[in-house]
């Protein structure tokens, strides 16, 4: 960033930068910058308002604390100010001395004011979240704020006692009249984590740090969002203390908070001179990681408080204490790519390529950005410059983008439509935030995924195949798809486990070992060989396919009956098949229009795997399939179900349909409008193509139903049928006709004898009677659809 070369003008700008960040950070929870940054600005302003006493300014950053809170809350004054604490950062250098010079000097200037060698500190993490300080009277919890610029801050009372661990009443007898406990409400990861685990399922907005987190869940309005935010709390001052007393050192004084029933920080404790604040240091960054919250250093304070009051104050912090920080946890770098990952399970997560950064003391070069909603969220870009952040183990992640610095010309970022692995094509659960690669069988991502699912028990039920062992079949190479399990030899396996038990580091083979692993390979044959003896739903849900479980596989199996016409029926015919929704339909009709998975699935019946349940297809299907379904997955705007239901009863084939003509259709009753669309619809060569080939399939699937079924002669033998009112789509006449030809008896009135009467619209007396008697009432839909159940025979779909 260009500034000025005068002091004074510099300065300026510096104040306006820091003020701005304070009012963002402090006030709006929301900061823009990293800390680091800020920090940096910080000191660059102290500098030189050091090299240039006359620019400082009584209200300038450098002597204040935090910023004033604008907010819905009532104002709190602290009798004793909440103060900022110095900051020590490590620093070029080759000896411990020059890289930690501000830790030295501190503790130098202590043992010289003090004419005191090695003074005992009290040294703690230094938690990062919001401070805030408590007041006890009597022993009862009765106010609690904010620091806000250290001597009025915010009454969050309501909100605080949403927090489980303060403690509304203490505990003891000891404790003085009037208590003021002052300690950090943060939240720990796994509770942040939670959170926006929740919120990038749910596509709410994600909280960018726990710090964040914390501020912005104190300073809710709404208590009851504080409380379902979770937040922790943990002591590690006092302010007031009156009608009591307190004991001389702050590491007794913590202790007499933990009696008191106030959590306490882990790894408080003591340390000794320069020599021991560094081993705490040392000893806390190396826990950094696995602590169950996020920590931005580690504070020092001098242990006894006649020495504190006798190093007494600067302008915004003590002399007696200092902030030892770590490196940050968030930084600032920039988007190389944005490349997708497939997961085993074919997720498909985007991540961020950044130009290397060191963050938390790791170089970062890749971050996730979770899923497709989190990056249109975040709006990243490839050429963004972005802040990462890295804590703990958890996978360090792009938490926001600095828009202002983006380059011109940048375009917004879409998920693929193809999987970068393996070509087939990405699919998303509706409502689902994940993408999943839709090539279970093939992706090489997934293989061992796939492999372990296939010879799972519900699957292909091969006892034996587990975790290790798949990863040797696919890391030696020995297995690309389920289908090559089936080539593996005795001396296969032999071979493989030596491989494994070597790059494991397992004991060498001994004679007697050689026999167990003879006997462990031979059983595996005899399971991958009975494993061969299937059936079809078992072998349906072992491919993988996306959204096909283990009840879906039923389902298909009993309506379609065999493997060759699940692999050939399209999406347009799956679909009408009931409990089989779009979302099935697609994925079976994309999984096998992939090459490499008829391909995977060819080997396997070449390899000998027997379905022994294959049967025919259900005859109930004879009743769903025609000329209607099909015109409805055209989707001809303007042609609404009714018309397509007329056109399905006048014809029985889109060549009938198609040879007809427009004009015809209108007279059928289809609104010319709707007629004009239809015909341009079928005029176009692939939609003609398409709307063919799913009418073949339909075609296929009734041939295949045995004819014994079809003669069903008279299927309404026996039931006794009323007509009253309108029908739509069919004279009374026709519709008499058609019902006696399937054996049922027409009469004109109801009894108790009628087996169910169907009203058209203007239904009158027969309606009330039948409803008086509790005779079944039917629709007209329902009617056609039973005609069209019993009657479809070959002779009528050519
Ligand atoms: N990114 C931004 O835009 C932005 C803006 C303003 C401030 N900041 C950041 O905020 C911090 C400055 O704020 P600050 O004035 O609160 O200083 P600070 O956070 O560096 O130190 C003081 C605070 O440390 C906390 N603390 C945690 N553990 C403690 C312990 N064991 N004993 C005592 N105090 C403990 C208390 O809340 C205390 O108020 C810096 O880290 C700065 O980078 C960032
Ligand atoms: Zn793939």
């Amino acid at each position: 960033m260009s500034h000025s070369s005068d002091p004074k003008v510099h300065a300026a700008e510096l104040r306006e930068q820091i003020e701005r960040a304070n009012y963002q950070y402090h006030v709006l929870d929301d900061p823009r910058i990293t800390d680091i940054e800020f920090d940096r600005l910080l000191r660059e302003l102290e500098a030189l308002e050091t090299a240039h006493p006359e620019l400082a300014t009584p209200d300038s950053p450098t002597r204040r604390v935090g910023a004033r809170a604008v907010g819905g809350f009532a104002e709190v004054q602290h009798a004793i100010p909440m103060l900022s604490l110095s900051n020590a950062f490590e620093q070029e250098g080759d000896t411990e001395l020059e890289r930690f010079r501000e830790v030295a000097e501190f503790e130098r200037r202590i043992e010289q004011t003090l004419q005191r060698r090695e003074p005992v500190f009290s040294v703690e993490p230094k938690l990062d979240g919001l401070a805030i300080s408590l007041r006890y009277e009597d022993g009862v919890f009765v106010q609690g704020a904010t620091r806000g610029d250290g001597a009025t801050g915010e009454d969050v009372t309501a909100n605080l006692r949403t927090v489980d661990a303060i403690p509304l009443r203490l505990r003891g007898k000891d404790w003085p009249r009037v208590l003021e406990v002052r300690g950090e409400v943060i939240m720990l990861r796994k509770d942040f984590e939670a959170f926006n685990a929740h919120a990038r399922e749910h596509g709410e907005k994600v909280l960018a740090n726990p710090r964040n987190g914390a501020a912005g869940s104190l300073r809710q309005l709404d208590p009851a969002i504080t409380k379902r935010r979770k937040l922790s709390f943990f002591a590690y001052a006092i302010g007031v203390v009156e009608g009591g007393t307190i004991p001389d050192t702050h590491s007794a004084t913590l202790q007499k908070l933990r009696d008191w029933g106030f959590p306490v920080s882990h790894e408080v404790g003591t340390a000794k001179g320069f020599k021991g604040l560094l081993a705490y240091y040392r000893r806390i960054g190396e826990k950094r990681d696995s602590l169950p919250f996020d920590i931005d250093g580690v504070v020092y304070k001098l242990d006894d408080y006649e020495g504190q009051r006798e190093m007494g104050f600067v302008s915004r912090a003590p002399r007696w204490a200092i902030a030892h920080k770590f490196p940050a946890q968030e930084q600032t770098t920039t988007v190389e790519a944005i490349e997708i990952n497939i997961g085993r399970t074919g997720a498909a997560t985007p991540l961020a390529r950044l130009k290397p950064v060191q963050v938390a003391g790791v170089t970062v070069s890749n971050a996730t950005l979770h899923n497709a909603d989190q990056v249109a969220r975040l709006d990243v870009r490839v050429g963004d410059t972005v802040i990462v952040r890295r804590a703990g183990d958890v996978i360090p992640e792009v938490v926001r983008v600095m828009s202002e610095l983006r380059p011109p010309h940048t375009k917004a970022w879409h998920m693929p439509s193809h999987c970068p692995v393996c070509n087939s094509e990405l699919l998303r659960e509706e409502g689902e935030a994940v993408w999943r690669c839709s090539g279970g069988l093939i992706c090489p991502a997934q293989r061992k995924e796939a492999l372990i699912h296939f010879a799972a028990r519900r699957a292909m039920d091969i006892e034996g195949i587990g975790e290790r062992f798949v990863d040797a079949l696919v890391d030696f190479g020995y297995v690309h798809t389920p289908a090559d399990l089936y080539q593996l030899t005795l001396d296969d396996f032999l071979e493989m486990k030596r491989r494994a038990d070597e790059r494991d580091g397992t004991t060498p083979e001994t004679v007697k070992q050689g026999k167990v692993a003879t006997k462990w390979a031979e059983n595996l044959l005899e399971a991958i060989e009975a494993s061969k003896r299937s059936t079809l739903p078992r072998f349906l849900y072992a491919l993988g396919i996306m959204h096909i479980g283990e009840s879906t596989a039923k389902t298909l199996a009993s309506w379609l009956g065999r493997l060759e016409l699940v692999r050939s029926t399209p999406a347009p015919v799956l679909r009408v098949l009931p409990d089989i929704g779009d979302e099935v339909a697609n994925s079976i009709d994309g999984f096998f229009a992939q090459e490499g998975n008829q391909r995977v699935v060819d080997a396997l019946l070449a390899a000998g795997i027997e379905l022994g349940d294959e049967s025919a297809p259900s005859p109930k299907l004879r009743g769903k399939l025609g000329l209607g379904v099909l015109l409805d997955t055209a989707k001809v705007s303007k042609l609404g179900p009714k018309s397509t239901q007329q056109l399905a009863q006048h014809y029985r084939s889109l060549k009938q349909l198609a040879d007809a003509g427009a004009s015809h259709w209108v007279v059928a009753g289809v609104p010319s409008a709707a007629a004009t669309n239809l015909e341009l619809f079928l005029a176009d060569q692939e939609n003609r193509k398409a709307l063919e080939e799913a009418e073949a399939a339909m075609q296929r699937l009734l041939d295949a139903i045995p004819k014994s079924a079809k003669a069903e002669a008279a299927p309404l033998e026996g039931q006794t049928v009323v007509l009253t009112g309108t029908l739509a789509g069919l004279t009374r006449d026709e519709a008499k006709e058609r019902l006696e030809a399937l054996g049922a008896k027409v009469s004109g009135s109801v009894s108790k004898k009628t087996s169910f009467v169907v009203a058209g619209t203007e239904a009158g007396s027969k309606l009330d009677k039948a409803q008086e008697l509790g005779v079944e009432v039917w629709d007209e839909a329902r009617l056609l659809a039973l005609l069209a159940e019993h009657e479809s025979e070959g002779d009528l779909w050519i």
